[in-house]
């Protein structure tokens, strides 16, 4: 049998077996992932489809059923090989050599109608040579988790992998964060790779540069095809990197996102974001606010995000220094910053209803945003809400009218930095003519939805499942998160 065959069987009806797969990581040979067999489930109950990316895979909605997800993404029948990657990771500042996908694989790697490539990958699928102590599980909240950030993160502008499927498969599982026995679930994660900065870590550590170096080409020919043929493919792909994941982590912090995890097993070669556990939104601007209840240290809070994923590129340059000259490397870290403040500006911008506004006055605008998000301690996603809910075009009149039709915000008088902020921001909408004040009011509602995931709204969609195995919420809440209402 050749690399790239799956084995017929009585499966070739299903149209997730009939997409256009690419054997791209399974072509470089066994350096980098094993063989592995999917857990056999004693339940398939198909808790989730993201009907929306179907047509994204050339699929029509109605033509799938889902028996086909459960035999593709719960019993996986018909695909070979399904290959655990290898990697490896620093895990809150330590070097963890024993990583690698120890409750998933690389289920197949499928071509969209994007003409991009895109990995499944599994979470919870069964024990693997990566496993160590663990079950190779995931809780079905877990599960129920994952869906959701993926989604909240995509409408909200986010450069993030997207789950396609997730079913609860009727184990028992044991977790020290959740009352336990829990319900187990098994997802399909589709990303635009699973190659992650800790892949070329194990290889650094397993002094194999030879086979970073062949790494590194196939992400340049697969994820930065337009660096193919340069000279300086090597230098302009890490300096591309940086300016990906620079944009990537201001795309968090203006969504009010904390990761919680940022593990250099967790971070992307491609710059996308992925992998939501113990994520939180921020309640408040909070530059301290912790997701992980783990991190002791705050190591991975909020406002710890964009150095700490400078400092991952930066021990990223460790395992490149083999093919990247080292002053390469530096010049094109020292832009993180540039490309960071450039998207995070644009952001809030947006956020608060301007597609571009000159300086000085946009700089000040977004100091004294900040500033009276974090004095007041007013809710971050409510605060920008409220602008879009209420916008109008009476706010041009004088300071005073700003926002006052909110009760969320301190009357005139009781806030000095509030004052500020409306002083300014009723100077910034008289800079525009009248007819500009339908676009502000559309910037502000394309940018604010109504609905953040924070955690109770979590919490709120969980317990009917738990107590009545109803699940109508999550997904009424996952259609107002995708309609962006
Ligand atoms: N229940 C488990 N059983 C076996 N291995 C596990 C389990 N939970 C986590 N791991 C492994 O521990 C490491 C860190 O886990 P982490 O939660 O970051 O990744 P993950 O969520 O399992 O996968 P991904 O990063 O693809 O989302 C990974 O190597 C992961 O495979
Ligand atoms: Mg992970």
């Amino acid at each position: 049998m050749t690399l790239a065959e799956t084995p017929k069987n009585n499966n070739s009806g299903n149209p997730f077996l009939t997409l256009n797969y690419e054997p791209a990581i399974e072509c470089l040979g066994d350096d980098y992932y094993n063989e592995v067999a999917a857990e056999e489930f004693p339940q398939h109950i198909l808790r989730w489809r993201n009907d929306v990316l179907l047509p994204h895979l050339g699929l029509d909605t109605q033509a799938v059923t889902d028996e086909h997800f459960i035999t593709a993404f719960g019993k996986f029948q018909g695909r070979k090989p399904l290959l655990a990657l290898c990697y490896h990771g620093y895990q809150f500042g330590e070097y963890n050599p024993s990583l690698g996908d120890g409750r998933g694989f690389l289920y197949g790697q499928v071509r969209a109608t994007d003409g991009e490539l895109y990995d499944f990958g599994t979470k919870g699928s069964g024990r693997t040579p990566y496993s160590r102590g663990g079950d190779g599980m995931l809780t079905l909240k877990g599960g129920v988790r994952e869906v959701l950030a993926a989604e909240a993160l995509h409408y909200l502008g986010v450069r993030t992998s997207r789950c396609l499927s997730m079913i609860e498969t009727g184990l028992s599982l044991w977790r020290g964060d959740e009352p336990s026995p829990t319900r187990s679930s098994v997802m399909v994660r589709m990303s635009s790779s699973h190659i992650r900065f800790g892949t070329f870590e194990r290889l650094h550590y397993q002094k194999r540069p030879d086979l970073s170096k062949k790494l590194l080409d196939h992400v340049i020919e697969y994820y930065y095809q337009h660096l193919v043929g340069e000279t300086d493919k090597y230098a302009l792909f890490y300096a591309e990197l940086v300016k990906r994941v620079a944009k990537l982590v201001a795309q968090w912090m203006a969504a009010g996102f904390c990761h919680g995890v940022l593990n250099t097993d967790n971070m992307s070669i491609t710059g996308e974001s992925f992998d939501y556990g113990p994520y939180a939104f921020i309640p408040t601007f909070d530059p301290y606010f912790t997701a992980a209840y783990f991190d002791y240290y705050r190591r991975y809070c909020y406002g710890h995000q964009p150095g700490i994923c400078q400092l991952n590129l930066e021990m990223l340059q460790e395992p490149l220094k083999a093919i990247i000259d080292k002053a390469d490397l530096e010049v094109g870290l020292a832009t993180f910053n540039e490309h960071y403040y450039a998207e995070y500006h644009s952001l809030m911008l947006k956020k608060l209803g301007f597609e571009q506004l000159l300086q000085p006055e946009a700089d000040e605008l977004l100091k004294l945003t900040i500033q009276f998000l974090q004095d007041s301690q007013v809710g971050y996603h409510q605060f920008f809400y409220e602008m879009a809910r209420t916008f109008s075009p009476k706010w041009r009149d004088e300071p005073a009218s700003v926002m006052n039709s909110s009760d969320i915000v301190p009357v005139p008088g009781a806030s000095p930095i509030f004052d500020n902020w409306c002083i300014l921001y009723h100077k910034i909408l008289n800079n525009f003519g009248f007819d500009s004040m339908d676009v502000i009011a559309k910037t502000l509602a394309a940018h604010n939805p109504k609905t953040a995931l924070l955690r109770p709204v979590i919490e709120s969609i969980w317990e009917p499942i738990i107590q009545e195995d109803n699940w109508q919420p999550f997904y009424e809440l996952v259609k107002r998160i995708q309609s962006s209402t």
